[in-house]
């Protein structure tokens, strides 16, 4: 843990008020293999290019990665624990060297241009760090106050505003160390909204809140997006990303397994057939006879692979073997189907 925890959490704010980087980059020396402007896509928010970390440890925590996140995306970045996501999203905040390849937020080149990206990064990394002793309006005026780029005159209204996106007007006096888990997250969310941002970047933002607390966090991702924020968020929790993300990528120990449209990787992976009936053995036979593969049977619920025959068939095949059919369909491949079809491997590694 020795570099990251030499790392601030948060990402240092500019010395200077600047304005907002243009997506084309000014043309600066740019070091040998780095990304041209061009290459770097307008419309990408987030582009990396064979970004790897070893820590000094020796872990490769992050390997070869090329990850390409357009503008006005929620985008999802999953993978089980000690995947690397923290350690990538670390890098793409300037608050560690990658030890190989390049990363650009808003067309830049990071971490060297961190002074003029970041005020238009909104960031809740592994949990906000706030002040027990002082309220949640406080702790935000504070941190509004370590920011050079914020202006003091407009301070008062934009935490009022802050607070109140998310839900926190009436408990915004209390003392920060009373308030529990999700607020605790929301008043961290409500800290990287106290400016207009571009992007907002959160890491793990759900975790350890209950399901109510995780839907409050969901709706309020959909309505920074809706306002066309570019959103990147990480989570090891496939549904979450399937509920709220438009694209996505997959890691899995250090590597880009796959990314693009959520809806596009889901359709990867094949559904699977599922007959409800009172007779699941003869039905499981009949299935394998008919080439589904993976058959498995849970009470009155068969299912398996479709085979490549048409489904009728395989329903009268059914039918004529004297199965009672009370159901048969394919249920839609989820992300957590495409992420086992394209890993071999269960969802909920090293958990
Ligand atoms: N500061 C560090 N020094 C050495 N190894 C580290 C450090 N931080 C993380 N690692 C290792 O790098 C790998 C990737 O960790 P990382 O925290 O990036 O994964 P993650 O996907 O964010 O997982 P989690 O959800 O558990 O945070 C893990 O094997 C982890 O043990």
């Amino acid at each position: 843990m020795d570099e990251a925890a030499a790392a601030t959490e948060t990402p240092p704010p500019a010395s200077s008020p600047e304005a907002a980087p243009p997506p084309e980059d000014a043309p600066s020396p740019q070091a040998a293999g780095e990304m041209s402007p061009q290459e770097a896509g307008e419309d990408c928010v987030i582009r990396t290019r064979a970004l790897t970390k070893r820590y000094r440890g020796g872990q490769l925590a992050v390997d070869g990665l090329d990850l390409t996140v357009p503008a006005g995306s929620v985008f999802g970045f999953l993978g089980p624990n000690g995947s690397g996501k923290t350690t990538t999203i670390r890098m793409l905040m300037g608050l560690i060297e990658p030890t190989s390849g390049t990363a650009r937020v808003l067309g830049r080149p990071m971490p060297r241009h961190a002074r003029t990206v970041l005020p238009h990064v909104g960031a809740l990394i592994e949990g906000p760090a706030l002040y027990g002793f002082l309220s949640g309006r406080d702790n935000l005026l504070r941190q509004d106050a370590a920011d050079p780029t914020a202006d003091p005159r407009t301070r008062r209204a934009r935490v009022a505003a802050a607070l109140d996106r998310v839900g926190l007007a009436a408990a915004a006096g209390k003392k920060a160390r009373a308030y529990s888990l999700g607020m605790k997250q929301r008043l961290g969310l409500a800290a990287a909204l106290l400016q207009p941002r571009r992007l907002l970047v959160l890491d793990e933002p759900t975790n350890g809140l209950d399901p109510q607390g995780m839907r409050e966090i969901r709706t309020l991702v959909r309505e920074l997006a809706s306002d066309g924020t570019t959103v990147f968020l990480s989570s090891h929790l496939l549904d979450e990303i399937e509920q709220v993300c438009t694209h996505a990528a997959v890691m899995a120990r250090g590597r880009l397994v796959v990314q693009g449209p959520v809806a596009d990787l889901a359709a990867g992976a094949r559904g699977r057939l599922v007959v409800t009936t009172p007779d699941p053995a003869e039905a499981a036979r009949v299935l394998k006879e008919q080439g589904a593969g993976d058959v498995t049977a849970d009470g009155d619920r068969v299912s398996g692979e479709p085979p490549e025959r048409d489904l009728a068939e395989v329903t009268a095949a059914l039918v004529t073997a004297g199965v009672r059919v009370r159901g048969l369909v394919i249920e839609r491949a989820s992300l957590e189907d495409a992420f086992v079809a394209l890993t071999g491997e269960g969802f909920d590694v090293a958990g």
